[in-house]
């Protein structure tokens, strides 16, 4: 007799891995046990998918689809994916960016069940322990957070948990790679948000945070202590503190299998859309002067891969850095500023200082202004007009996310420069009319980088990460940017296609891993046929088989 604890009704159905729900043939569910156990009609994976969307339509709002779709997952992984897949379009805005942010700020009111893996400040000594306690050991990407500036948020602790679930997420929607090969992970190491510390329904650690030392200390023991527990496992960070990711990632970047999806991520990304904005203005990056507004890690980030590109077209690493000027809180980044970390100095440039962003950008005359500083609205009329007054056709990428963080919208970018701008932001914006002419913004988000990232990873077993990866993806992004696109400003592929968008980027970026001899696996002969073999497809299999 079975126990009630090992039902077929408790295991079967109630694995989100396995179970299909009404799509369980008859045999199955004879072979199964579980006859009886569901309505009568087998349902399609087709059938179920038209019911999920039906459901979805009823929902008034994009937070109350993300709570349906979080649901269905916790269900029916293989459904979810199905349904993530056949619109990537229409819901990588429902599962990540935008809509994200809410239901980070929501997480203690909408957390229903518990997702990936949850470590603090108080495991440490025992986190090898805690890790195993995974019921599986094949996992290829751990993607972790500390919630220190979850997108343009600030510090919202364990509320930011939903970030590394839906990056992780799009690995599998994007780019194909096996969901059972990824893991979310929230450090918990305290948070500053005294509001948070202060909430009942605040789900972290009510205590504040940890120093840099400790951090460092509890980091350390985790980097050993994933690889010994998921041999082979790549770590993503994602969405530290600036000052965190910059310290961690040059701490780990030389010898561990690591990336910053905010540092490199980003970088790639936004030189994918520098790319293209220079092919439509028959212009080279190395004559470009560029201009940030925030100083943190994907500042830093973009800077110091713009810096990587500008080498490959002739110029020194020092002649690169001069074309580059930052401005943070504190204004332009000056040779007399004395608050300026390790990371900063090398952007800090001989000029008057200057606190007010439209002054900078006079005085500097950038060719390119990149928003990176979580302030919305920070790119005032007064500041792209200034672009404009010196540059015939600026590049203009409001980064920040979420949608209010953006300096400013494309609408504004375009009418402020009579449509002369080239325009991308970290959300999707609607196309723009102007005098008869639409215009489509880009969207420079690093998800169209990452997923790629981690399937040609994936495939290739690399041993390590660095920057030319991020660039060899940037360059296969903006390779498919169709000629017509860029006629109407597009900077990036367009996003119906995702997985074949993102395959063709993986397979880019799995030639420059064969080529540099960076892979743990054999050259094959067709590089395309072995990233195309990897790709985790949503569907269901036979269970009597
Ligand atoms: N589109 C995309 O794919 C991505 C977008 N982002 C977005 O970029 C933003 C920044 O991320 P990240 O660099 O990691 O964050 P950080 O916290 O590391 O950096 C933020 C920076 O903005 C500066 N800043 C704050 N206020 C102003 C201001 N008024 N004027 C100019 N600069 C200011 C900060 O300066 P100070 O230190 O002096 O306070 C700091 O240098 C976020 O909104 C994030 O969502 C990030 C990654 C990817
Ligand atoms: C997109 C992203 O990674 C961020 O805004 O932090
Ligand atoms: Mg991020």
């Amino acid at each position: 007799m079975t126990s009630s604890r090992s039902h077929p009704l408790l295991t079967v159905l109630n694995d989100p891995i396995q179970d299909k729900g009404t799509a369980y043939t008859e045999k199955e569910r004879d072979a199964l046990g579980i006859t009886g156990l569901l309505p009568a009609h087998v349902d399609t994976l087709e059938t179920q998918l038209s019911r999920v969307m039906s459901h979805l339509d009823a929902k008034q709002t994009d937070l109350e689809r993300y709570i349906y779709l979080i649901g269905l997952c916790d269900r029916n992984e293989t459904l979810y994916f199905a349904v993530l897949m056949s619109d990537p379009e229409r819901f990588i805005p429902i599962v990540y960016n935008p809509t994200i942010a809410e239901a980070c700020l929501d997480y203690g009111q909408i957390f229903r069940r518990p997702r990936g893996m949850y470590l603090t400040k108080h495991t440490k000594g025992r986190l090898k322990e805690v890790l195993s306690n995974w019921p599986t050991r094949e996992i290829r990407f751990i993607c972790i957070t500390s919630g220190g500036r979850i997108l343009g948020l600030g510090d919202i602790g364990a509320n930011g948990t939903p970030i590394p679930i839906g990056k992780l997420h799009l690995y599998t929607a994007c780019a194909g790679v096996p969901p059972d090969a990824l893991l979310p992970i929230h450090m918990d190491i305290g948070t500053t948000n005294r509001d948070l510390r202060d909430d009942p329904l605040y789900p972290g650690l009510h205590e504040d945070v940890a120093s840099s030392d400790e951090i460092d200390a509890l980091m350390d023991e985790f980097m050993q202590a994933a690889t010994e527990v998921f041999p082979g496992v790549c770590i993503h960070f994602e969405d530290w503190k600036g000052t965190d990711a910059l310290r961690l990632f040059d701490r780990y970047k030389d010898d561990h299998l690591i990336y910053n999806d905010d540092i490199q991520g980003t970088a790639g990304v936004t030189i994918a859309g520098l790319i293209t904005a220079l092919q439509i203005k028959d212009e080279a990056l190395k004559d470009q002067r560029v201009m940030f507004a925030g100083a943190g890690s994907a500042a830093i980030g973009i800077a110091n891969m713009i810096v990587e590109a500008m080498k490959t077209e002739g110029l020194s690493g020092a002649e690169a850095q001069a074309a580059i000027a930052l401005f943070d809180a504190g204004g332009l980044l000056t040779v007399t500023r004395d608050d300026l970390n390790i990371y900063q100095t090398p952007y800090a440039r001989d000029l008057k200082d200057e606190t007010d962003l439209q002054a900078a950008v006079k005085a500097y005359k950038p060719t390119i202004l990149i928003g990176v500083s979580t302030v919305g609205g920070l790119f005032t009329e007064a500041v792209v007009k200034e672009m404009a007054s010196h540059c015939d056709r600026p590049v203009i990428f409001p980064l920040s996310n979420p949608t209010h963080s953006a300096e400013c919208t494309p609408k504004d970018a375009y009418t402020w420069t009579d449509g002369k701008a080239l325009v991308a932001c970290g959300v999707q914006f609607p196309d723009v009319e102007i005098e008869g002419q639409t215009f489509h913004p880009g969207q420079a988000n690093n998800f169209y980088i990452f997923p790629a990232l981690g399937l040609a990873v994936y495939a290739t077993k690399a041993k390590t990460i660095d920057d030319k990866m991020f660039i060899a993806a940037a360059r296969g992004c903006a390779d498919q940017v169709s000629a017509h696109d860029r006629q109407q400003g597009m900077l990036f592929p367009r996003q119906r296609d995702m997985l074949n968008t993102e395959t063709r980027i993986a397979i880019a970026i799995a030639r420059d891993i064969f080529d540099r001899g960076l892979a743990g696996v054999e050259e094959p002969e067709d590089v395309g046929a072995l990233i195309q073999s990897q790709i985790y497809q949503p569907v269901y299999h036979d269970e009597t088989v």
